[in-house]
């Protein structure tokens, strides 16, 4: 039975990119890991869901589900998605006993990263037709975890060094 690492972070943190470099990890090692990426699944099993609170915890619920009923044919199942309320982390501790990674980064450097477009469409003024009204960190919600087991600030390490840091905590743990 393999290990669930459920992330949490906001958009542009940095989930993609370690899920990601973790999957090319392991295939260089013959450890079968499964990325199951928040953006990805909505186009799919989460497709009718929208941002709201409701929808965002019935969306976790779902991603931790599904990560459960492959985790038997993986080493580690990674739950990529910003994931931002306590109740959502807490349920897939406890039923999954899913881990929890926050990666976490200053808004101000979310903000110049930007690859979607979607903080400078929250930055419009309230009245402007594109404005974004409930991006996670800067008008809607994010709850800061109180028991991470992982920390990794991705404004202060880069890619591969974000990488190496999971990557030993993962060995510490002995997950991998
Ligand atoms: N309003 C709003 N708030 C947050 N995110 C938004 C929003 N609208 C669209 N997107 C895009 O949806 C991706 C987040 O989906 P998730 O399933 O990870 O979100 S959540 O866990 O249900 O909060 C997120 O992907 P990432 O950028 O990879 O995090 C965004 O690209
Ligand atoms: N540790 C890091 N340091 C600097 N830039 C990063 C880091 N991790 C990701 N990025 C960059 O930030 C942007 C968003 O990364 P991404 O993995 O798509 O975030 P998320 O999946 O959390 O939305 C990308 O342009 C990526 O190259």
């Amino acid at each position: 039975m393999g290990h669930i690492v459920q992330f949490t972070g906001l958009s542009g943190v940095g989930k993609t990119t370690l899920s990601n470099a973790l999957l090319k990890w392991g295939q260089e090692r013959h450890l079968k890991v499964m990325v199951i990426d928040g953006d990805v699944y909505r186009q799919t099993l989460c497709k009718d869901l929208g941002f709201s609170r409701a929808d965002r915890l019935e969306n976790i619920n779902r991603l931790g589900a599904y990560a459960w009923s492959v985790a038997t044919d993986y080493d580690l199942v990674c739950i990529a998605a910003i994931n931002p309320f306590e109740e959502g982390r807490t349920g897939l501790r406890q039923q999954y006993g899913a881990i929890l990674v926050w990666l976490r980064c200053k808004l101000e450097t979310l903000i110049s990263r930007d690859p979607k477009g979607l903080y400078r469409k929250a930055l419009l003024p309230d009245t402007h037709p594109d404005k974004l009204h409930n991006l996670t960190g800067l008008n809607d919600t994010f709850e800061e975890p109180a028991r991470a087991d992982l920390v990794l600030d991705t404004d202060k390490l880069n890619p591969e060094q974000v990488l190496e840091a999971m990557v030993a905590f993962l060995k510490e743990r002995q997950f991998i």
